[in-house]
């Protein structure tokens, strides 16, 4: 057998088809953190506050996971309440997101909020895709859902997955894992 000089502390991550893939997020009182957890175990990429990185990082991903929660009832704007509000009106629009794969993930509660179910998700993805972005990749059925209304639908569907971890907490992490399964199997990744 041979052995190694010196063992790293660390291994340098070998696919790099991973590194091409970013998750970000934002969160008031934790639950979407608790959801982009679930996705960053799936994928096997780390999560990161939308607050803390420039457009730069972002840029250099070739994939792009983006899940907010939903906190302005009814907003037509800014509808997030969280960092996502000043991200998506001052450094959004300075990126050309040509060619780039993005994915929505939005987490609201479909019980208290039932006419603006996740509404933040469809902001982000109309953002996004107004900056050019290919918007195509993990649209989810409604079925399973109990909401009125949501602003996260386009055509019959999600435009992205939505949790809810004031109703259905238990659902969240197989709703992750399936979605993941869809990402990869619709070329996201
Ligand atoms: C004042 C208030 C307003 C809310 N408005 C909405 C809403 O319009 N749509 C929705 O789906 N959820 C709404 N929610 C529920 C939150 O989005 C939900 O609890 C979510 O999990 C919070 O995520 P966070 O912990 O990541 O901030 C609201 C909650 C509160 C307390």
């Amino acid at each position: 057998f041979t052995v190694r000089p010196e063992a790293p502390t660390s291994f340098p991550r070998m696919d790099t088809s991973l590194n091409s893939i970013g998750l970000y997020y934002s969160t008031s009182t934790g639950n979407t953190e608790t959801v982009a957890g679930y996705i960053s175990t799936a994928v096997g990429v780390e999560a990161e506050e939308i607050g803390n990185v420039s457009g730069d990082e972002i840029m250099q991903h070739e994939a792009i996971i983006v899940g907010a929660p939903t906190w302005h009832t009814g907003a037509d704007e800014q509808r997030s309440g969280t960092e996502w509000d000043q991200w998506l009106y001052s450094t959004l629009p300075k990126l050309d997101m040509t060619g780039k794969k993005v994915a929505i993930f939005g987490v609201g509660d479909q019980e208290s909020y039932g006419d603006n179910f996740c509404d933040a998700a469809g902001e982000l993805f109309d953002l996004f895709q107004a900056r050019g972005a290919e918007m195509k990749y993990g649209h989810t059925s409604q079925e399973g859902y109990n909401h009125n209304e949501s602003k996260a639908v386009r055509g019959d569907k999600f435009c992205g997955l939505m949790c809810d971890e004031d109703n259905q907490y238990d659902l969240s992490e197989d709703r992750v894992k399936n979605w993941v399964s869809q990402l990869k199997k619709e070329g996201f990744m």
